[in-house]
C-alpha cells in the first residue's frame, strides 16, 4: 500500500469507531477485508488510527471536522506533513480537502491537551502541577515493556534471549524486573524467548505494583480482580507463594491457566464462593476496574468514552469491592488496592472512604505512578488490618 492508500484505510477505519465500533473490532474487521495489505501496512494503519484517537480533539479541530477524514488530516497538519501530496485524490488517496477541511481553526489550550472538558478539573485537581504535562504524555505512544519471569531466567539473561532474536531490550527503573524495548517490539510475540515464558508483556508500572507488594514465602494470596491473570503471574515470581485467582467475570480468566503454565507456575482459579470459603488470605490484591485514566495512550478510546455516570457506577463499584476483599483478609494480613486511574476519587479518596467505614484497618504505603515515571499510571495502597 502506498502511504496515501494507508491514510484512505486509516480514516475509513476511524469513521466506523466515530459511529460506535470498538477500535480493535474495526481493525480486525479491515484486516480480514484486506488481504492485500502486508504486516508493515497493518502495523502502520493500526499506528495512524491509534494516533488519531489519541489526539482525537486537537485533530479533529486542525482537520476542520470530527469525521475520518478530519482526524487524519488534522494528524497530518499537526505533524507538519505535505498534505497536497497525500490527500491528491489519484489512486488510493484520498480526495483534497474541501468545505470546512479548508479552514482549520487552531486548538484551544485545553483541546490542544486532548481533554475531555468535564474531567479536566476533576484531573487538574487530581495532577496538580503535573496536570499538562501528563495530558501531553498521554497523546503519545506508550513505551513496549516486558517483564522478565525470574522463575524462568535472569534479568542478563532475557536480555540476552531477546538480542538473539533481534529484539533490544534494557532494563527500566520502576521494577527490577521490568525491560522497556528500543527496538523489534513486532517481534514478540513470534519469539522463542515469549513462547518459552522467559518474559511477558507487561506495562513497567504495572510490574512496580506488584513489587511493592510483601510477598512473603508461604504466604497465601488471593488476587480478587485478576482478569487476564498479569498480575497474579507477575507475583507468581515471588518465591513460595500459594496463589488464587478470582474475577467476577470468569471469562476473563479464560487463558490464566495456559499462562500460567507456560510460565510455570501454580494458580488456582476460585469463584466468588470459594474465596468466601479459601478465606483468610494473608494478602489480597484488589487491581479494581477503573476509569484506565492512567493508561489512555493504550487505550486511547478510553478517554472519549468516559461519562459522569460511567465513573460514578465505577467508584461504587470499588467501594465494594473494597469492602468485600477487607472481609477476606486475616488479622495482621495484607490488602492492596490498585488502579490504573490517576484521578484522586477512584484512588485516595477511596481508601480515606473506606478507613472511616472500617477502623480496624491502617495504611502502611502508597504508590502512585504517572505516565512521567515511564509507564502507565497506577495507584497503589497498601493497607493491614489491626482489629
Ligand atoms: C483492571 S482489570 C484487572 C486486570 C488484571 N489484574 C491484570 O493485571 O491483568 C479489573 C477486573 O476486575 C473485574 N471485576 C469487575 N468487578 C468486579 C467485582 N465486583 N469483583 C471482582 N472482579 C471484578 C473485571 O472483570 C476485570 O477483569
Amino acid at each position: 500500500m502506498t502511504p496515501a492508500a494507508r491514510l484512505s484505510a486509516a480514516i475509513g477505519i476511524l469513521d466506523r469507531i466515530l459511529a460506535g465500533a470498538p477500535a480493535e473490532q474495526a481493525l480486525t474487521n479491515w484486516g480480514r477485508a484486506s488481504r492485500y495489505a502486508g504486516s508493515g501496512d497493518r502495523a502502520a494503519v493500526r499506528d495512524l488510527v491509534f494516533d488519531a484517537l489519541r489526539c482525537r480533539r486537537s485533530f479533529a479541530r486542525l482537520g476542520g471536522a470530527e469525521t475520518g477524514r478530519g482526524l487524519i488530516l488534522g494528524g497530518l497538519r499537526a505533524a507538519g506533513a505535505d498534505v497536497g501530496a497525500l490527500f491528491c485524490g489519484e489512486g488510493h488517496a484520498p480526495a483534497p480537502p474541501a468545505g470546512p477541511e479548508l479552514a482549520p481553526q487552531p486548538p484551544s489550550a485545553l483541546e490542544s491537551l486532548d481533554c475531555p472538558d468535564w474531567l479536566a478539573p476533576r484531573l487538574q485537581g487530581s495532577l496538580g502541577a503535573d496536570f499538562a504535562a501528563v495530558m501531553q504524555a498521554l497523546r503519545h505512544r506508550a513505551p513496549v515493556f516486558l517483564r522478565v519471569n525470574l522463575a524462568r531466567a535472569s534479568v542478563a539473561a532475557a536480555i540476552e534471549a531477546l538480542a538473539a532474536e533481534g529484539i533490544v531490550a534494557r532494563p527500566h527503573p520502576l521494577a527490577a524486573t521490568a525491560l522497556e524495548v528500543t527496538e523489534g517490539a513486532r517481534k514478540i510475540h513470534g519469539s522463542a524467548a515469549y513462547r518459552d515464558g522467559l518474559v511477558e508483556l507487561q506495562d513497567a508500572a504495572s510490574q512496580a505494583v506488584v513489587q511493592a507488594l510483601p510477598l512473603v514465602a508461604g504466604a497465601r494470596v488471593l488476587d480478587y480482580c485478576a482478569g487476564g491473570g498479569g498480575k497474579t503471574l507477575a507475583m507468581a515470581g515471588g518465591a513460595g507463594l500459594t496463589l488464587f485467582a478470582h474475577d467476577a467475570d470468569p471469562r476473563r480468566m479464560r487463558d490464566l491457566p495456559a499462562r500460567a503454565e507456560r510460565a510455570g507456575v501454580r494458580v488456582r482459579l476460585l469463584s466468588t464462593a470459594d474465596t468466601r470459603r479459601e478465606a483468610p488470605f494473608d494478602l489480597v490484591l484488589a487491581d479494581a476496574p477503573c476509569s484506565g485514566s492512567g493508561s489512555w495512550r493504550r487505550a486511547p478510546e478510553g478517554k472519549w468514552s468516559l461519562t459522569p455516570a460511567r465513573l460514578a457506577a465505577l467508584v461504587a463499584t470499588q467501594a465494594a469491592i473494597l469492602d468485600e476483599t477487607a472481609a477476606l483478609v486475616r488479622l495482621g494480613g495484607h490488602l492492596g488496592y490498585a488502579t490504573c486511574s490517576v484521578l484522586d476519587e477512584e484512588n485516595d479518596d477511596q481508601i480515606h472512604a473506606l478507613l472511616a467505614r472500617r477502623p480496624g484497618w491502617e495504611r502502611v504505603s502508597r504508590l502512585r505512578l504517572t505516565p512521567l515515571d515511564g509507564g502507565d499510571g497506577f495507584f497503589l495502597s497498601l493497607l493491614r488490618r489491626i482489629g
